[in-house]
């Protein structure tokens, strides 16, 4: 056997979350720039699209219709509403993504987080980013430059329903600083590489190395 085939290793799914504006998205991006073992699952939502977006890159944009024949067809892991809109992650990326040992990062919500874990909780990693305060977070969803004043009330209006889930995750943390927070997880997803777990083939190469008698 190939010796770097026995120290392959499971693969990640780390699950992103937070309110609305407390940097998921710029994590995210940075992230996926930094390490190349990772890549992002790309929902399917009925919300319209933002500028600056683009279909199949930030989101496969569908209407209504075609998320149900979507719900219909099995082809989501998990979805659920948030904000008004419909948002599915796709089931064929992560089922290949585990095939090959790779990472996946899902910017999802806590909805999202709760019906992963039965089936992929081995695999499952789960972030919570919090806002340094909400008038930071109000500011950061003005500065963004994407929404309407009604959009951003709303988001507001609910960003303490959402904040109320964070003790459901694994690792919490205050994105003040962007480099430090994309610093701290980095180091999460490194020692969550590290675990004994994700390497399942360890077993192997460890019997190589000390045979088969220890
Ligand atoms: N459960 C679930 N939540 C999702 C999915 N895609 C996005 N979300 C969440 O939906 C919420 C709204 O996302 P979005 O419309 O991009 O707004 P933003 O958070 O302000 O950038 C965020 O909390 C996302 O994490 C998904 O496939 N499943
Ligand atoms: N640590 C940070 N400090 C200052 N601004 C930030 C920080 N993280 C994100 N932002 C800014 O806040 C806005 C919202 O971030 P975004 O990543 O779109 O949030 P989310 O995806 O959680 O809705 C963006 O304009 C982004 O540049």
């Amino acid at each position: 056997m190939d010796p770097s085939a026995k120290r392959s290793r499971r693969g990640l799914l780390i699950v992103l979350s937070s309110p609305s504006g407390a940097g998921k998205t710029t994590i995210s991006r940075m992230l996926l720039g930094a390490d190349r073992q990772v890549s992002m699952s790309i929902s399917a939502t009925t919300r319209p699209m933002r500028p600056g977006e683009a279909d199949n890159v930030d989101y496969n944009f569908v209407d209504d219709a075609r998320f149900d024949a979507m719900i219909e067809a099995g082809e989501f892991v998990e979805w659920a509403t948030v904000f008004g809109s419909r948002y599915g992650t796709p089931k064929a990326p992560v089922k290949q993504a585990l095939k090959e040992g790779r990472d996946i990062l899902f910017d999802i919500d806590w909805q999202g987080a709760r019906q992963l874990e039965p089936d992929f909780g081995e695999h499952l990693v789960t972030i919570f980013l919090l806002p340094p305060s909400m008038t930071e977070l109000e500011r950061r969803l003005r500065a963004r430059g994407t929404d309407s004043d009604t959009v951003i009330a709303d988001r507001m209006h609910r960003a303490a329903d959402e904040i109320s889930h964070w003790a459901e995750y694994e690792y919490v943390m205050v994105n003040d600083d962007m480099d430090a927070c994309l610093d701290r997880v980095r180091s999460i997803v490194a020692a969550e590489r590290s675990k004994r777990t994700s390497q399942p083939g360890l077993v192997g190469f460890v019997r190589d190395l000390i045979g088969p008698q220890h």
